[in-house]
């Protein structure tokens, strides 16, 4: 021990005596009660203790056969398509003596509707990885005898908690429909007013009356009577082809763009797309000039979206330190997780989650508050990272890809390894790459936000609610003021939300700065030879900023100060791992 430090009043009061007794004393400020009972029981073990056999805990230190992998993946696109709606059935009657009776055509059916549900238990997006397109069922066919067709199969997405949706583009021929719609229904109203002359405003061009879109028979939108020839029908002879329809349940969708951040689970599916809606069945088009119309139109087309998801894993604590730190040994030395380890760099190459559990219901109840809901918290998650490099921030390493999931845990616990070098640079490093992820971060947050005001503006979302609600004239009316209309139909979509449950837009999550969480050290290996003093010094160093003394190592305004502790332990002999759990029940609570 060198002679300018003084390791008796620097030591934390925590396990220190556990792995350097000869600094015994200093542990007596223990923080709670709890601790100190700990520490006091540790302490009763320790005395007259024979050396520990590194490898008496297999499942700390395992043999390469016993590694464990896992599936991970954490990010994903997905292209997904409503179902389109079934076609209408052209068919008459035919009884005994009715030889030519009504037509009597079922309609299409509804095509299947997409659901989203963020659900517990689930910690990666693999399963979604491997599809990269999914589709949920067609409307069935109407049928003869009016009978109409069933609904398509509904499809339900469901992704772990704490995924991410953003909207990457949309197809909804519907909506096209409805935008040339509207078009031409100004168009006739236009000309309509225009009276005589006929005159097109932009233009200055007169109007053909037969430019009038809506008796224009589309050949894609009708069936024909089977062995009908399209020659035998004038387009005179059809109706002018029906407004586009949606759904009652398109009401519920969210607006585009679809921007989700499910970080709770879910009790009820969340609507994304609503099936199409069905062709109408031919006795729709009986007139008095045609008793016997022998055509029926086709169902629409779903509508497809392409959907990014990004899970964020949801952890209490986040493990943050160098490869080889020891990180997976402490996750697995805490929980009964079986994080792969191995004495190499980047052994974790996907984040794994462990549960520390406080309370398994065999004995007491736990008596620890859980936070604002101030439930007993019967456990806590921990989430292992793969390790950061210098310049993680940068994409170098595994890092920059696996930050993301440090940024929604409440505690952050730097994980320092005394047998490789200065354990406060270890840190400081540490804590330059979490900073820099930190900037990166809110700059893409703050051009998302841009993105975001670029298309509101003067855009009507594509998913607008259909103008069926409306009566015809009242909405033209409406529409025609530009301002006027678009305000309407904001208003309106606004206020269509039936099921406050299943159509409500989450709200995005505003997460906290990161160096605004509470965090704490761990200085594993402390049983290797000669590392006393790496641990003196980083304690100092970190009571040091504790009391403001230096900068936070963020070099961040609003830095977390409060409460700094660096705890030796030896993870893989499991001794000093002991008091974490106190000391992140303290930092949640
Ligand atoms: N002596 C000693 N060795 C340890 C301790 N903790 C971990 N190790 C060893 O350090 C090596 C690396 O441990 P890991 O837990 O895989 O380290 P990691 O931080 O998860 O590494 P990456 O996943 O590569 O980032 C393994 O050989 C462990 O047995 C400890 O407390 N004492
Ligand atoms: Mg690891």
């Amino acid at each position: 021990m060198s002679g300018s430090v003084r390791p008796a009043s620097l030591l934390s009061p925590t396990l220190t005596p556990f792995l350097y007794p000869c600094l015994d004393g200093t542990w007596i400020r223990a923080r709670t009660c709890t601790s100190r009972r700990i520490l006091r029981s540790i302490s009763t073990t320790v005395a007259g203790k024979p050396p520990v056999d590194i490898h008496q805990y297999d499942h700390l230190d395992p043999s390469p056969p016993e590694y464990t992998t896992n599936l991970f993946t954490d990010s994903t696109t997905l292209t997904l398509h409503a179902g389109s709606g079934g076609h209408g059935c052209i068919s008459f009657l035919r009884e005994k003596y009715i030889a030519n009776g009504p037509a009597n055509g079922g309609d299409g059916g509804t095509g299947g509707s997409i659901y989203i549900q963020a659900v517990g238990g689930e910690t990666s997006l693999h399963k979604l990885a491997r599809r990269s397109i999914l589709k949920a069922g067609r409307g069935k066919n109407g049928q003869g005898r009016l009978k109409g067709g069933s609904r398509g199969e509904d499809l339900l997405v469901t992704v772990p908690v704490g995924t991410v949706v953003r909207e990457v583009w949309r197809k909804d021929p519907v909506a096209e429909e409805e935008a040339l719609d509207w078009e031409e229904r100004r168009a006739r109203r236009r000309r309509k007013g225009k009276g005589r002359d006929m005159k097109d405003d932009e233009n200055n061009e007169p109007l053909d009356p037969s430019e009038d879109q809506s008796s224009r028979w589309r050949r894609d939108k009708w069936l024909l009577y089977p062995g009908a020839l399209p020659s035998w029908f004038s387009s005179a002879d059809f109706p002018a082809l029906p407004r586009p329809r949606r759904s009652n349940l398109a009401m519920s969708q969210p607006p585009a763009p679809i921007n989700l951040d499910l970080d709770k689970p879910m009790d009820t599916p969340m609507l994304l797309a609503a099936g199409a809606m069905g062709g109408l069945g031919n006795p729709h088009f009986v007139t008095k000039s045609i008793m016997r119309p022998k055509f029926a139109t086709k169902g629409d087309e779903g509508m497809k979206v392409q959907l990014q998801l990004e899970l964020k894993l949801l952890a209490d604590v986040g493990l943050v330190g160098l490869p080889n730190a020891g990180k997976s040994t402490l996750l697995r030395s805490l929980t009964g997780s079986r994080a792969r380890v191995g004495d190499w760099a980047f052994t974790t190459l996907s984040p794994n989650i462990g549960t520390f559990v406080l309370d398994n219901y065999r004995g007491r109840p736990s008596i620890h508050t859980n936070g604002s809901s101030k439930e007993p918290r019967t456990n806590f998650t921990i989430a292992d990272i793969p390790g950061l490099i210098e310049d993680a921030h940068q994409d170098r390493g595994l890092g920059l890809g696996f930050l993301r999931h440090i940024e929604r845990a409440a505690v952050l616990c730097f994980v320092v390894d005394l047998g490789a070098g200065d354990a406060v640079q270890a840190l400081k490093g540490l804590w330059k790459e979490v900073s820099e992820y930190e900037i990166l971060r809110e700059r893409e947050v703050n051009a998302e936000s841009e993105r975001a005001t670029e298309h509101t503006e003067g855009v009507i979302p594509s998913s607008a609610p259909s103008n069926h609600f409306a009566s015809g004239e009242e909405e033209l009316l409406a529409a025609s003021n530009a301002e006027g209309g678009s305000a309407t139909r904001r208003q309106r979509e606004e206020d269509i939300v039936l099921d406050p449950q299943v159509g409500r837009q989450l709200p995005k999550l505003s997460l906290p700065p990161i160096s605004s969480k509470p965090w704490f050290v761990v200085a594993t290996k402390a049983d290797l030879p000669s590392t006393q003093e790496n641990f003196v010094r980083l304690q100092q160093y970190v009571n040091d900023v504790e009391a403001s003394v230096v900068p936070h190592p963020s070099e961040k305004k609003n830095a977390w100060r409060k409460k700094l502790a660096a705890l030796p332990v030896s993870a893989v002999n499991r001794e000093g791992v002991d008091g974490i759990p106190t000391l992140v029940l303290e930092l949640l609570d």
